[in-house]
């Protein structure tokens, strides 16, 4: 059913400027949502941040920044959902055009900037779903032009935690200027310790809600080693690597869409984003699970992010090339290779290419 839709609305939407095409997606969802799916094989559940996911493919932020079909894209057949990034207030982003697509990269570079609704409406949203529950994360960030960047998460936290399956702090978004500085030790120590307070302030009425931090690409592997001794010991319980990433590779073949400002996504940020998922879970060391993001646009791709070191995983830019349908042949593969390898659980296989991937063995 979902092939079928995908096989007539792929060549329509890409006919399409890229942010119309997402917007009419978007109301696509809401208007049909997809027919209850099959329940996953028992295999593919994990277990991660004290939640059950019934199988490991998510939806990365971004695609659904306002919650507005949640529960749509958990019966596409994802596993979780992350709405947002979410700000204190409504925020209109960049000028357009601010979304590209790399045709023949299966690439996208954007330059939203934080569009959202603001606090106030996806909150609304999010209140008036939760009775269908399902694992839908919360991704927050602060304003522009906020005085007290910090001050915007610590809000957001105390507004969501009611309603939030895990909160993700965004410091690894390249279109708010300055906000990748957070990711700098200080800047991060303090960050991470002010929210987790936040969360132990509100615990009491709105339970333990898993905090976990997003980070780029970019960071060099000494930027890294800081940034994973921080939140082991502030606790965070999870990372999710990686956002978008601001290099270039030279093998790009849309020469002249490769030069636009803002970040990079899909096939071409699969192997840069791996090998930050492998050195991250080396530094980690099982101190808490990852969430392994960027380019997965197939079974294989899945599976190698997880050999990589990734508990779970995350999609975004394949779905514009791939369609909707994605989700469901991902996970039939995961299955079918459980099967053939005589394995009960991914978690067997989390992390067992890490160290080769570490050992420089694996070209970026
Ligand atoms: C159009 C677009 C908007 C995005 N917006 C956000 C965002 O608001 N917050 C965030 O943390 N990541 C955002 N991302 C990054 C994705 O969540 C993801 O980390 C990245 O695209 C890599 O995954 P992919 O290669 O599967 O797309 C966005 C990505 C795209 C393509």
């Amino acid at each position: 059913m979902i092939r079928a839709f995908d096989a007539v609305s792929l060549p329509l939407l890409r006919w399409l400027d890229p942010e119309d095409a997402h917007r009419l997606a978007i109301q696509g969802l809401k208007l049909w949502p997809p027919v209850k799916p099959r329940p996953d094989d028992s295999k593919l559940a994990v277990r991660a941040f004290g939640l059950n996911f019934s199988n490991p493919v998510g939806i990365a932020a971004g695609f659904d920044k306002n919650a507005e079909a949640p529960d749509a894209l958990l019966r596409l057949g994802f596993g979780f959902v992350e709405v947002g990034t979410v700000t204190p207030k409504p925020q209109a982003g960049n000028p357009r055009p601010r979304l590209f697509r790399l045709e023949r990269d299966e690439a996208v570079i954007n330059r939203m900037g934080f569009n959202n609704e603001g606090a106030e409406v996806v909150l609304r949203r999010l209140a008036a779903r939760a009775q269908y529950g399902g694992i839908v994360g919360v991704n927050v960030g602060a304003n522009k032009d906020s005085d007290d960047r910090v001050a915007d998460y610590v809000k957001l936290i105390e507004t969501f935690a009611p309603l939030a399956s895990y909160f993700t702090v965004n410091v690894s978004s390249p279109n708010t200027p300055g906000l990748r500085n957070l990711q700098q030790a200080a800047a991060l120590d303090d960050l991470l310790a002010r929210v987790i307070d936040a969360r132990e302030r509100v615990r009491a009425a709105a339970g333990d809600t898993p905090v976990l931090l997003k980070i780029a690409p970019d960071l060099s592997l000494g930027e890294l080693d800081d940034v994973v001794h921080i939140a082991r010991s502030r606790r965070v319980d999870g990372m999710i690597v990686a956002n978008t990433t601001l290099s270039r590779s030279p093998t790009l073949r849309e020469r002249t869409k490769m030069n636009e400002q803002g970040g990079l996504s899909g096939r071409p940020l699969f192997r840069l984003s791996t090998r930050m998922v492998a050195e991250t879970f080396v530094r980690a060391e099982g101190a808490f699970p990852l969430i392994g993001v960027g380019g997965i646009d197939s079974g294989g791709a899945a599976l190698t992010k997880i050999r990589a070191g990734a508990t779970l995983v995350q999609l975004y830019s394949a779905l514009v090339y791939k369609g909707l349908g994605l989700v469901e042949s991902i996970k039939a593969d995961l299955a079918s290779t459980l099967l053939r390898t005589d394995r009960d659980s991914l978690a067997e296989i989390v992390g067992a290419d890490a160290p080769m991937i570490t050992a420089e063995e694996w070209p970026v």
